[in-house]
């Protein structure tokens, strides 16, 4: 999945390698050296994990801005989510685009989302979690958003995606016209 694979480093899915067997299954969930040669060397300093018990709740678009913008690498331990990443690099030709993909549990795969990119979820199932990693510390002060529904973005949430299980933040996420220029492929 990308928005172009030409030359734009853009979001990635990830499918891990998983070893089941009668008792589960094994799964190695992030190897730095195997994670540098497929996206990049990018560093992650904090861990983040969220539950959302009912389905059709939508988190997002969020994004941090420099120096704190953030790279996640995006997965669902329980249940399922439609996750997508918005191009909010000015410079680019794919700005305002978005690419989203099924994670699962049970499919154990995973989305990078570099820096640069917003990015926010609906889930498919009740009491899915959602684990990432990320490549810069929250920084309340730089934790910016854009409306899940723009209709200039126009991402295709899936038909039960629930605009009331939205947060008051999120309620109130500013359209991406309203956006200054905040990124920049040359990052
Ligand atoms: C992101 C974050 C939040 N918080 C605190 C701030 C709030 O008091 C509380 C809930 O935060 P928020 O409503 O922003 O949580 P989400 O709506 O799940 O937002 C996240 O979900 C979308 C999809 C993302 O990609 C972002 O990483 C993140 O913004 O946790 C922290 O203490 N540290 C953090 O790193």
């Amino acid at each position: 999945m990308k928005f172009n694979s030409l030359d734009l480093a853009g979001p990635m899915e990830i499918e891990l390698s998983r070893f089941s067997d009668d008792r589960g299954y094994f799964v190695e969930t992030f190897r730095e050296m195997k994670f540098f040669e497929e996206a990049g060397e990018y560093r992650f300093v904090q861990d983040n994990q969220s539950l959302s018990t009912r389905c059709g709740t939508v988190r997002g678009i969020h994004f941090q801005t420099h120096p704190f913008a953030q790279g996640k690498l995006v997965s669902c331990l329980a249940g399922s989510v439609f996750d997508v990443a918005v191009d909010l690099r000015a410079d680019s030709p794919n700005y305002g685009k978005w690419a989203g993909v099924t994670l699962s549990a049970v499919k154990g795969n995973q989305l990078w989302i570099p820096p640069g990119f917003g990015h926010g979820f609906c889930t498919l199932e009740p009491d899915t979690v959602v684990s990432y990693k990320v490549t810069a510390y929250y920084s309340k002060a730089d934790d910016l958003g854009v409306a899940w529904d723009d209709p200039d973005i126009a991402i295709t949430w899936p038909a039960v995606a629930d605009a009331t299980s939205l947060s008051p933040k999120d309620r109130a996420q500013p359209a991406l016209a309203a956006l200054p220029p905040l990124f920049s492929l040359k990052d």
